[in-house]
């Protein structure tokens, strides 16, 4: 990148005479950019330059109005085809400049374009140098900020002895009415990036030079990254924050044989590219985990997130409206991420329809029964009556058509009630990777007494093992009472309460069970 005076000041305008003006007045502009990457200019020939510039942009209206002309008296069919030859023979001698447009959002406003990021953040380091107005966002350095050109700025980048130039600049975007689906996002202004170059580099421009603009605009966005988890506050938009869980899988407890399988399988996705592509699948991958609460199924996710370095799209499944909202959610992620729905049965009827909190309740009312969980009852009471994401909507999300766009993508879905979920929901394909999160064993238990406590024997240990053979306490409860809460609290202290409320939950567990043993005695 250079640091030059900008010789491109045309902004994009409709076409037309505006255009044609702008492009005379252009030529003018860039003839002398082009001068002065010599020799400075002298007076007399900023005078001759002008003049001639003058002289084209009238002869560009000029054209203009005849070529309208010729259009409005249909005419164009029988002369057009020689004239469009001539126009761009005439286009060539006027403005040897070519342009190239990146918008941001391309496929309407679906899916933000990889091309504009790329470019975004190759230019932002040379902006910093050169634009005089800058936008700026916060980056991986507490400290540092990310820069990109403001609205209406322009670069100049020279590359193999070609000079190029970019302008940023936004767009309002087109009414909206009888569209209010589109939500809010489709109201602001659309932003592109224009790229100005000499006919004679077009080559170099189009197949050296963009495509080294994008790699090294992807190399520097992996170093600003800030890895993210995003929501949809709303129906079909995200809203994100900066991903900063600490759990990794060097602080998850687990069968260590289920934990390194995991990982395996991980590490396999992520450098399966090449295989997918091969056998013809989408690079996505299905994750079911369940098990009761509090037995590191988020936590588990967080890990992965931290392993493989991917963002988190968590989807709160009962804010969208439609599968259609659904499917657009979905086009937005990008690749590298994991889309999260947690505790899917909650948030879904599994027959197709999505529960409210009277339906729920209705049939909790006719069978007896009472509420699945508080859990539940929260998602249901939270529910949209006029949501629509069907259970049918769901699976085309997961392996439909649309489930193709983009890559490297795993899909997780959590659940308490893995027995509640349709069949069809989790057969492998689908979820290809079912994960079993289960109470606290004696092998997690040590992990975590070295993890919390740094000890890795003590005597209580075989008391441990006796109860936790016996009694079912969750992870998040083990962990729970080994963490130390006061500045006199040891080792010691922390596993006498451990064995104390697990001798405790066995003779809950004892009584209910003669409890039990009693009305079954009773009912005989
Ligand atoms: N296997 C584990 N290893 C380490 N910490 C754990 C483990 N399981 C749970 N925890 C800790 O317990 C707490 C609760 O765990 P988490 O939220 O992951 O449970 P969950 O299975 O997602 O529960 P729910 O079904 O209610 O969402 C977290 O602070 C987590 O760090
Ligand atoms: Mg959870």
């Amino acid at each position: 990148m250079c640091d030059h005076h900008l010789p491109i000041t045309r902004l994009p305008m409709q076409g037309g005479a505006h255009q044609l003006l702008g492009l005379g007045l252009a030529v003018w502009h860039r003839r002398r950019a082009g001068e002065e990457e010599s020799i400075e200019m002298e007076a007399s020939s900023v005078w001759s330059g002008l003049n001639s510039g003058m002289v084209l942009s009238l002869i560009a209206v000029l054209w203009t109005v005849v070529w309208q002309n010729l259009q409005h008296l249909q005419l164009q069919q029988t002369f057009g085809r020689r004239m469009s030859r001539h126009a761009r023979r005439l286009a060539a001698m006027v403005d040897p400049y070519l342009s190239l447009t990146v918008a941001e959002y391309d496929g309407g406003r679906m899916r933000r374009s990889d091309a504009y990021e790329e470019i975004k953040a190759y230019l932002g380091g040379s902006c910093s140098r050169d634009a005089r107005h800058l936008r700026a966002e916060g980056g991986k350095d507490a400290n540092k900020l990310v820069l990109s050109m403001a609205d209406r700025e322009e670069v100049a980048d020279d590359f193999q002895g070609a000079r190029v130039w970019w302008l940023a600049y936004s767009k309002s975007p087109p009414r909206t009415d009888g569209f209010p689906w589109w939500g809010a996002a489709a109201q602001e202004d659309r932003r592109f990036y224009q790229l100005f170059f000499f006919e004679r580099h077009r080559d170099l421009v189009l197949h050296t030079y963009l495509p080294r603009v994008r790699q090294m605009g992807r190399d520097a966005m992996l170093q600003n990254r800030q890895r993210k988890l995003f929501t949809n506050l709303s129906t079909s938009h995200w809203s994100h924050v900066v991903f900063e869980h600490p759990k990794t899988f060097a602080t998850l407890a687990m069968d260590p044989v289920k934990k390194k399988e995991i990982m395996d399988d991980l590490d396999m996705f992520k450098n399966g590219k090449e295989y997918h592509a091969r056998v013809g699948k989408a690079w996505k991958r299905g994750y079911l985990l369940y098990g009761p609460p509090g037995t590191g199924k988020s936590a588990m996710i967080a890990a992965m997130a931290n392993y493989l370095d991917y963002d988190i799209y968590d989807i709160e499944l009962t804010s969208v409206h439609s599968n259609s909202d659904l499917r657009k959610l979905f086009i937005e992620t990008k690749s590298k991420s994991i889309i999260v729905i947690e505790e899917i049965d909650c948030s879904l009827d599994l027959s197709g329809a999505r529960k409210n909190k009277e339906t729920a309740t209705e049939e909790e009312k006719k069978d007896g029964s009472s509420p699945a969980s508080d859990k539940q009852a929260e998602k249901t009471k939270k529910a949209d009556t006029s949501s629509k994401v069907t259970l049918s909507g769901l699976l085309n999300f997961i392996d439909g058509l649309w489930s193709a766009c983009g890559s490297e993508r795993l899909i997780v879905f959590t659940t308490n009630h893995v027995e509640k979920l349709d069949s069809a929901l989790i057969r492998r394909g689908r979820m290809d990777k079912h994960i079993e999160m289960s109470y606290c064993g004696f092998e997690a238990f040590k992990f975590l007494a070295e993890t919390y406590l740094g000890v890795v024997s003590h005597e209580l240990f075989d008391a441990v093992r006796e109860l936790l053979q016996k009694v079912n306490m969750t992870p998040a409860d083990v962990a729970e009472n080994l963490t130390l809460k006061s500045v006199d609290d040891d080792a010691h202290s922390c596993l006498t309460n451990l064995v104390r409320e697990l001798q405790e939950a066995r003779m809950r567990m004892a009584s209910q069970g003669n409890g039990e043993d009693e009305q079954d005695e009773e009912t005989q």
